[in-house]
């Protein structure tokens, strides 16, 4: 279902996990740092209602999407870290560099999850324009940083 069609900030609370001694590595990237920001906190947020610890919630930021992957791996890789969300977005340009970032990242990200055996979250948002990121950051369509909070939050108690 689009998400235009949905919210990216509404989920069933039911039989969630008990995350309160889970730890959890939020890595951001800072281009287009207004909308990754909205991301940020609502994944922030969203983790600490639902019982994560604020000492156990850890940033670390990247350049851009692109390094997004490293950043996760960097994370996944310490034992400690349950599960790391990776929050980003990419807008379309002129050009095809959107494609390889987008590309990229979300095999980078699928590749950190499946090596570490632990949930990384492919919280990026690829829109065609600044308008649709922001909808998706807080806005009309919610917050995809909701969204994959509740997703590592999910994977968690698989
Ligand atoms: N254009 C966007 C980028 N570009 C930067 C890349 O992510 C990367 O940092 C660079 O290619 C060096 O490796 N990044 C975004 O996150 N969003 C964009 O719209
Ligand atoms: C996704 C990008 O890297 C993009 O913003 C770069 O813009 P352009 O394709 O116009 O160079």
């Amino acid at each position: 279902m689009a998400t235009s069609l949905k919210s990216l900030s509404e989920h069933s609370s039911k039989n969630i996990l008990d995350i309160s001694n889970k730890k959890f590595a939020i890595v951001v990237s800072e281009w287009n740092e207004d909308v990754t920001e909205a991301l940020y906190s609502g994944a922030y947020q969203t983790l600490v209602q639902y019982g994560a610890a604020k000492e156990n919630i850890i940033r670390k930021n990247v350049p851009g999407s692109f390094e997004l992957s490293l950043g996760g791996q960097w994370m996944a890789q310490q034992e400690e870290i349950d599960a790391v969300i990776c929050l980003g977005c990419v807008i379309q340009g002129e050009t095809k560099h959107f494609d390889f970032i987008c590309d990229a990242v979300a095999q980078g990200i699928t590749n950190v999850s499946l090596k570490y055996n632990k949930p990384v979250i492919f919280g990026v948002l690829t829109p065609n324009t600044q308008q649709q990121a922001l909808d998706r950051a807080g806005g009309k369509h919610g917050n995809k940083g909701d969204e994959a909070a509740i997703t590592a939050i999910k994977m968690l108690g698989f």
